[in-house]
């Protein structure tokens, strides 16, 4: 073998077999999108990403990672011929040739690290900008039109959206990456290796027949029937997966509500009814585990059983070759390399198919989700218009998911400085209009007229964010300059001089503060804020008379243009307010002045 001119014919060799796969890789993937229903998924995630207008570089690293692999290829090949120099030197005891191999060994195995570690970092950096754009791509979706929110009042809501957005879309990138190069480099590998093998291997006698080539052909058939074994074995891992994925997510989501409720649990001594849901769960993500494991004994097994007999099989069927003296221990040894190397790449998918059943598992849960988003997204919104500083309703009627109305053409408008009470039995719709008002209830008509901005909603649970009890304070504003000084101002005014000196410390606030302390923080938040129009529901619930009184009085005495909607049960509030809504029931309303 003549090493000089081995440069220009790798390089030629590698730039083909590039062209050739580019090609054909654009029209397969191509059939596989219209022709498979995985290929279209894939292409329903990530098309747009490998559009090479829109995104050059993209394409442009993963020809580069896709050159580095096939180069790769090449380098085995060249290895595969230095196995037969460098034993057949040591067969005729030729030590210059011994001596020269040896080098052409320390400089193939040195293009080889390089070559390995380049592609590493690259296939990396592919895969972290992938997750980033996806990841960017899903959340802006998910936060967009208050998705998050409204998914849940689709019928068939996607579980665990946290589990999709963290996890699914690193398998995804992965998974697509090794599963795209490891078709491409066994394949270029397998057509190299059977050219090899094609020419080392001669007659062989089989049943009295001779078959020229004859071993080319037993391998093909040999990895065929293992193949197809081995998809009927391994076909039950894919559903199994995703149900690994899902138990463990929803025993997960179960841990992480003892800890979001511990108070509540611990209050109710709930710890045996969680322990029992716990115990269900994870008696769940067991059980799976052992049917996976089951299933795995029977497909590794069988792939072992498959390795195993073709790391011999070649040597048989050389054997009377050599024996006779028609083939030297250089093609032996190159055989049984090449062999191996063949088999392992024609058995590529077979040793996939767990990774293939896992990604099939990856794109269901990621469409399913993107599905819903696309759900949520066509739902319908109320029609909200926003407007100056005017809260407005015109012939508002809504209703419940299935249908029942609550509340039927309710037209009113509450106007600088007057506050409206809305009052109705439990279950009436009272809180469904507020979230009508703030956008979020689907199933609303008429016309609401609102400002864009400087409108805060309070609910009863006031939401405490993660970090300083400055940042709750503001919240969802940025905190100004001056922060601290307005925050020990106005915490003094809502009753909460006691936590002047922490305003700076990071605690689990939503679980340290009381529901009272958190409803008169929710009060604070309209004195800082400032805004137009403030809407409270039942915010004040948890709160005595007397602070109730003093709560409203503070903001109604401090904001005199607030306009306010509240909705509380007291009769004592009518005091702060200049109107009363009352839900009667069936679509049913009456509208009162309080003045
Ligand atoms: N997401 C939902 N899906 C189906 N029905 C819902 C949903 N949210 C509310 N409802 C139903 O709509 C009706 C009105 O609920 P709403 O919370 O508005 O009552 P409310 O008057 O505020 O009651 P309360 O005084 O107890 O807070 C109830 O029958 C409730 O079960």
């Amino acid at each position: 073998m003549d090493w000089t001119k081995e440069l220009l014919e790798s390089a030629l060799w590698v730039g083909s077999a590039f062209l050739i796969s580019s090609l054909l890789l654009v029209i397969i993937g191509f059939i596989l999108i219209k022709t498979t229903k995985w290929a279209a998924q894939f292409w329903q995630l990530s098309g747009h990403y490998f559009n090479p207008v829109k995104n050059p570089l993209t394409v442009f690293t993963f020809a580069f990672i896709l050159l580095l692999s096939l180069f790769g290829v090449r380098i085995s090949v060249l290895f595969s011929n230095w196995y037969n120099v460098m034993y057949s030197a040591l067969q005729k005891l030729d030590e210059h040739t011994f001596w020269v191999q040896s080098v052409v060994f320390a400089v193939l195995a040195s293009i080889h690290i390089v070559r390995a570690l380049l592609s590493y970092y690259l296939q990396q950096r592919f895969t972290i900008k992938w997750r980033e754009t996806l990841n960017n791509t899903l959340l802006d979706r998910w936060m967009a039109k208050k998705n998050y929110y409204r998914l849940y009042y689709l019928p068939d809501a996607a579980d665990n959206p946290d589990q999709r957005i963290q996890q699914d879309i690193l398998s995804f990138a992965q998974l697509s990456l090794e599963l795209v190069l490891g078709v491409i480099s066994s394949m270029v590998s397998a057509v190299a290796f059977t050219i090899i093998l094609w020419n080392l291997s001669g007659e062989i006698q089989i049943l009295g027949f001779t078959i020229d080539r004859g071993m080319v052909f037993a391998l093909f058939i040999y990895v065929l029937v293992a193949t197809v074994f081995a998809f009927k074995i391994g076909r039950p891992l894919i559903q199994l997966n995703f149900l690994n994925e899902r138990l463990n997510a929803n025993y997960r989501y179960s841990l992480i509500r003892v800890r979001e409720y511990a108070d509540s649990i611990a209050v109710y001594a709930g710890e045996k009814i969680e322990q029992n849901q716990l115990a269900q769960r994870f008696t769940n993500v067991i059980n799976n585990m052992w049917d996976i494991v089951h299933r795995n004994i029977k497909f590794q097994g069988f792939n072992f059983f498959i390795t195993q007999t073709s790391a011999i099989f070649p040597f048989i069927l050389q054997a009377p070759r050599y024996f006779a003296g028609k083939l030297d221990l250089g093609g032996m040894v190159q055989t049984a390399q090449a062999f191996g190397n063949l088999s392992d790449n024609l058995s590529f998918f077979r040793n996939a198919y767990d990774s293939f059943a896992q990604y099939r598992a990856v794109l269901d849960r990621l469409t399913g989700f993107q599905y819903n988003l696309e759900q949520a997204e066509d739902l319908p919104t109320p029609n909200i218009e926003e407007q100056g500083d005017m809260i407005r309703l015109e012939n508002v009627s809504v209703s419940t998911p299935d249908g029942r109305c609550l509340v039927k053409n309710v037209s009113l408008e509450v106007n600088e400085g007057e506050a409206l009470l809305i009052q109705g039995q439990t279950g009436s719709g009272k809180t469904t209009l507020l979230r009508a008002m703030a956008g979020l209830w689907p199933y609303c008509e008429g016309k609401i007229i609102r400002p864009s901005k400087d409108i805060l909603f309070i609910s009863q649970n006031t939401y405490i964010p993660e970090g300083r009890l400055l940042d709750a304070l503001f919240y969802p504003d940025v905190i100004p300059d001056n922060a601290e000084v307005l925050a020990k101002e106005v915490l003094h005014k809502v009753s909460l001089s006691h936590l002047i000196d922490k305003l700076t410390q990071e605690v689990n606030w939503s679980s340290v503060l009381s529901t009272g302390e958190k409803q008169r923080i929710a009060f604070a938040r309209i004195l800082l804020n400032q805004p137009k129009v403030a809407v409270l529901d039942e915010a004040t619930a948890a709160l005595d008379e007397g602070l109730e009184y003093a709560m409203y009085k503070l903001i109604r005495e401090t904001l005199p243009q607030l306009r306010l909607v509240s909705i509380g049960h007291r009769s004592t509030l009518y005091t702060h307010h200049t109107a009363l809504l009352k839900i009667e029931g069936k679509g049913q309303w009456t509208i009162q002045s309080l003045n």
